[in-house]
């Protein structure tokens, strides 16, 4: 039987009076590629905000490799307002912090670029190795641990080599071309070692022959550093292409499920992109 990754269980996330994401239960499994896909406001970052610590959701529960990691039930005046479903389900409280999540084995790129665009690219991938170590801010800023600091330089020129980012390490980071901008990020998100790796909208403001480019890179290295991928995509050539199970969300609510072929023929998908499709052609 495959081992599932990450499970998400009933997780509702409220603004206020809006509710982002209602009731999202799903799974990815070990060396999967699996989408999340919907309209524009369809829920999608706000639930990967709730896998990584972003937000706390308001309800619900989810799980990596079997653990149970970020946990809520309404709250305070929430216990009022909660509009969701599955209230009552949950009891605990987790709230792990974003680096915490990160040093758990979960990676994540961003719909906007977040390098540190005036350091240089070694200096990114370093930065990104410093925070899965744990170091502190003291054996960090003074370099206490000088054999580990050794390490971790390194490993941050090996991963720009596998990575073809080599001879670009000494430039600065935000002068890239956009399209390796998001090479970088996904290098350094791979700095962390993580098991799960998610990627919100990789391809982004990418021309075809670049969305190419990337649909070949993330499964290169989904073998090569024998990763599980979530990702978020608009690009629906690369999702029906690279997806094994793909997730569709509308108004924050699941409404299917399924291989690529399956979603792509299911009525209530084609409905919900038909009814926005001025928005959803990019
Ligand atoms: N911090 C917030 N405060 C209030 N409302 C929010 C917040 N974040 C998201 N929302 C609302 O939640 C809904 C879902 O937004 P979200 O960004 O998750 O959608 P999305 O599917 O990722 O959209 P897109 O494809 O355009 O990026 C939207 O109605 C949005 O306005």
């Amino acid at each position: 039987m495959s081992e599932t990754v990450l499970q998400v269980e009933h997780v509702t996330m409220q603004f206020g009076g809006v509710v982002a994401v209602n009731d999202l239960s799903l799974e990815v499994n070990k060396g999967e590629i699996v989408a999340l896909i919907g309209p524009n406001g369809a829920g999608k970052t706000t639930a990967f905000n709730c896998i990584t610590g972003v937000y706390e959701p308001t309800n619900g529960r989810v799980s990596f490799l079997g653990e149970p990691m970020v946990e809520n039930f309404p709250q305070g005046k929430m216990q009022k307002l909660y509009a969701g479903e599955n209230k009552g389900l949950f009891t605990q409280r987790r709230n792990p912090t974003p680096d915490h999540i990160t040093q758990l084995g979960i990676a994540r790129t961003f719909q906007n670029i977040r390098l540190f665009g005036a350091l240089t690219v070694f200096d990114n991938v370093l930065i990104a190795k410093h925070m899965r170590a744990r170091q502190n801010f003291l054996s960090a800023t003074f370099r206490l641990n000088a054999r580990e600091e050794r390490r971790m330089r390194e490993e941050a020129m090996a991963l720009l080599e596998e990575q073809n980012l080599a001879h670009l390490k000494d430039e600065v980071a935000g002068s890239l071309p956009y399209g390796l901008q998001r090479r970088l990020e996904i290098a350094r998100a791979l700095a962390t070692s993580p098991r799960l790796l998610l990627l919100d909208e990789p391809a982004a403001g990418m021309n075809p022959q670049e969305t190419q480019d990337l649909t070949d890179f993330i499964q290169q290295i989904r073998k090569e550093y024998d990763l599980t991928i979530f990702m978020i995509e608009h690009h629906m050539d690369l999702v029906m292409r690279i997806s094994d199970r793909i997730y569709v969300l509308d108004f924050g609510k699941l409404i299917a499920q399924g291989t690529p072929v399956a979603v792509q023929n299911d009525q209530r998908v084609i409905e919900a992109y038909l009814g926005v499709a001025d928005d959803a052609e990019d």
